[in-house]
């Protein structure tokens, strides 16, 4: 709780709940409780690994949430017919099928989800995709998150591991992980205009 009011107070646009098998899997009932505290600007995305769709409907349910983020190697059918607003993740290392998916978000994350493992940028030069699509994950952290957004021009970013310390998130990460993205953001606006 503390993180997300961190995150939230920081001004984060999306907070995520991990439903996948991970260290850092937390249950629905839990999940519900953190929700009730989230404002409703700040969307609640729930993170599954080829879960079966009877499950991810519950869930959505009992706890809120306002996007599925897809983790594994669900197809655009099934991403399709949740009929729910998908943020469906690809590994940079093979993301050759995303032209076949119609979502709201597509992410791109490192090679391993939620490893803290980072990859080069540059191979998203052949991603045939609107940026205001894009979410750029994999190895972000408070030093190079300005850099990526500065390179990429994603539409947002996405972090977990970089802003954990002894594998717990950490409040102060999460502030300036958002401040610096923000700044990042700003910049590439003045640049813009
Ligand atoms: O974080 C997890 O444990 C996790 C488990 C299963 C699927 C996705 C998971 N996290 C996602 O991984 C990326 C980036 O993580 P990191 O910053 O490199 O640690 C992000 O999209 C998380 O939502």
């Amino acid at each position: 709780m503390e993180a997300a009011k961190a995150a939230v107070d920081a001004g984060a646009d999306f907070i995520g709940f991990v439903f996948a098998e991970s260290k850092r899997r937390i249950s629905p009932e839990q999940a519900k409780k953190m929700a009730a505290h989230i404002p409703s600007h700040v969307k609640k995305v729930g993170v599954f690994v080829n879960e079966d769709q009877s499950t991810i409907r519950k869930i959505v349910a009992q706890v809120g949430l306002d996007y599925i983020q897809l983790h594994g190697n669900e197809s655009p059918q099934f991403a399709e017919s949740l009929q729910y607003p998908i943020i469906k993740a690809f590994s940079c290392k093979n993301f050759t099928q995303i032209n076949n998916y119609s979502c709201d978000y597509y992410l791109i994350d490192g090679p391993k989800a939620g490893s803290g493992e980072t990859f080069d940028w540059t191979d998203l030069e052949i991603l045939d995709l609107p940026k205001d699509k894009l979410i750029l994950a994999g190895g972000l952290t408070v030093h190079n998150v300005k850099n990526a957004i500065l390179t990429v021009h994603p539409a947002a970013v996405d972090v977990s591991s970089g802003v954990e310390t002894n594998h717990e998130k950490d409040p102060e990460k999460i502030k300036s992980f958002v401040r610096n993205a923000t700044l990042a953001y700003q910049q590439l606006k003045e640049r813009k205009e």
